[in-house]
C-alpha cells in the first residue's frame, strides 16, 4: 500500500522512520505534503519520498491511502479534498467535533465510496465502549488526563493542578494539542458534550496518562494507559503513533480481531 502522508512532525517522523527505513511489509510512505519545502526538504534524500506543497498535486501522486499527522486546521482545509479521491486515516480527531465538518466528511466518503479510519490513538477500550453502546445503554463516560506540567502550562507549579474540567466539546476547543482523545471517546460512545473530561498539569511525573471510567447495562469498565511520551513532541504519546502503524497493517489483513 502506498501511502501519502500529511505533515513532517513528531508523528510523521515515526511513521518515516518504521515504515520507510526499517521496513514494514506491504507498506511505504511515496508522497508527504508539507506546508513548508524547504524546511523539510531533507525528507526527500532521507527516506526517499517527494514532498508537495499543492493538494491536488499530492493526492494525485501514486497513493492508495492518506495519513493525516498535521493538525486540527489541515483537517479543515484538507480532507474534505482528500476524502473525494482516498481513503484516509486521521489522528487530528478533535477537528471532527465540528458536527458540520464530521457530516461533511461522511457524506463525501458515502458519495465516492472512500473509508474514514479513526486510530485508538493514545487510549484504548474503544471496542469495549462500542460493543457495550450498541444498543444505547452505556450512561456514563469520563476521562481524566494527566500530563507533565511543563507541556500544559508555562507557570512552574509544586503540586497537580485541575486545569480543565468540563465537556469533550470544551475540552478539545481549550486544549486542541491534548485533547483528541476526549473525542475519538465521544465518537465511540455517548457524545461530545455528555462525555465529561478533567484534564491535570502534574510536575511530579513524565508521562501521559489517561484514564477512562464508563458505566452502563454492560456493567462498569476502567482503564488506565500510562503512556511513554514521543521524544521529539512531549505532548503526544507515543502509542498514539504506533496506533497509527497499527491501523494501516489491519486494512488488509484477513482476521479481525475486536
Ligand atoms: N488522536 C490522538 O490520540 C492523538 C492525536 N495527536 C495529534 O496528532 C497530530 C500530529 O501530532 P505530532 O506529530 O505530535 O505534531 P507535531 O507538532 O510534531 O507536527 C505537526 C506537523 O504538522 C505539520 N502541519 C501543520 N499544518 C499543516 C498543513 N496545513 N499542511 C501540512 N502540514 C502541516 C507541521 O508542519 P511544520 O513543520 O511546517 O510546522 C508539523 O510538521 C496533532 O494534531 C496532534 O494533536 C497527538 C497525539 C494523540
Ligand atoms: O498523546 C496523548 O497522550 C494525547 C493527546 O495529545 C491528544 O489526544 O491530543
Amino acid at each position: 500500500m502506498k501511502i501519502g502522508l500529511i505533515g513532517a512532525g513528531a508523528i510523521a517522523h515515526f511513521l518515516l522512520e518504521e515504515i520507510n527505513e526499517k521496513r514494514q511489509e506491504n507498506l511505504r510512505i511515496t508522497s508527504v505534503f508539507v506546508r513548508d519545502r524547504e524546511k523539510h526538504h531533507l525528507l526527500e534524500s532521507n527516506y526517499g519520498v517527494k514532498l508537495y506543497t499543492e493538494i491536488d498535486a499530492f493526492l494525485d501522486s501514486e497513493i492508495d491511502i492518506v495519513v493525516e499527522a498535521a493538525n486540527i486546521e489541515a483537517v479543515h482545509t484538507l480532507l474534505p479534498a482528500a476524502i473525494r479521491k482516498k481513503d484516509v486515516v486521521l489522528i487530528s480527531i478533535g477537528a471532527l467535533v465540528d458536527e458540520e465538518l464530521l457530516a461533511e466528511l461522511n457524506t463525501l466518503a458515502n458519495e465516492f465510496n472512500r473509508r474514514l479510519y479513526l486510530p485508538s490513538g493514545a487510549i484504548g477500550g474503544l471496542d469495549l465502549l462500542q460493543n457495550a453502546h450498541v444498543l444505547g445503554t452505556v450512561t456514563s463516560v469520563s476521562l481524566t488526563t494527566r500530563k507533565p506540567a511543563s507541556s500544559l502550562i508555562e507557570e512552574t507549579i509544586e503540586k497537580e493542578k485541575v486545569i480543565f474540567e468540563g465537556s469533550a466539546t470544551e475540552a478539545i476547543r481549550r486544549y486542541p494539542k491534548n485533547m483528541n482523545v476526549s473525542i475519538v471517546l465521544a465518537l465511540a460512545g455517548i457524545g461530545f458534550d455528555e462525555t465529561s473530561v478533567t484534564l491535570v498539569a502534574d510536575p511530579k511525573i513524565d508521562k501521559n496518562i489517561h484514564q477512562i471510567e464508563m458505566t452502563g447495562d454492560f456493567g462498569e469498565a476502567t482503564f488506565t494507559i500510562k503512556n511513554n511520551p514521543l521524544p521529539a513532541n512531549p505532548k503526544t504519546s507515543y502509542l498514539a503513533a504506533m496506533s497509527i502503524l497499527g491501523t494501516l497493517k489491519k486494512i488488509k489483513q484477513k482476521l479481525l480481531i475486536g
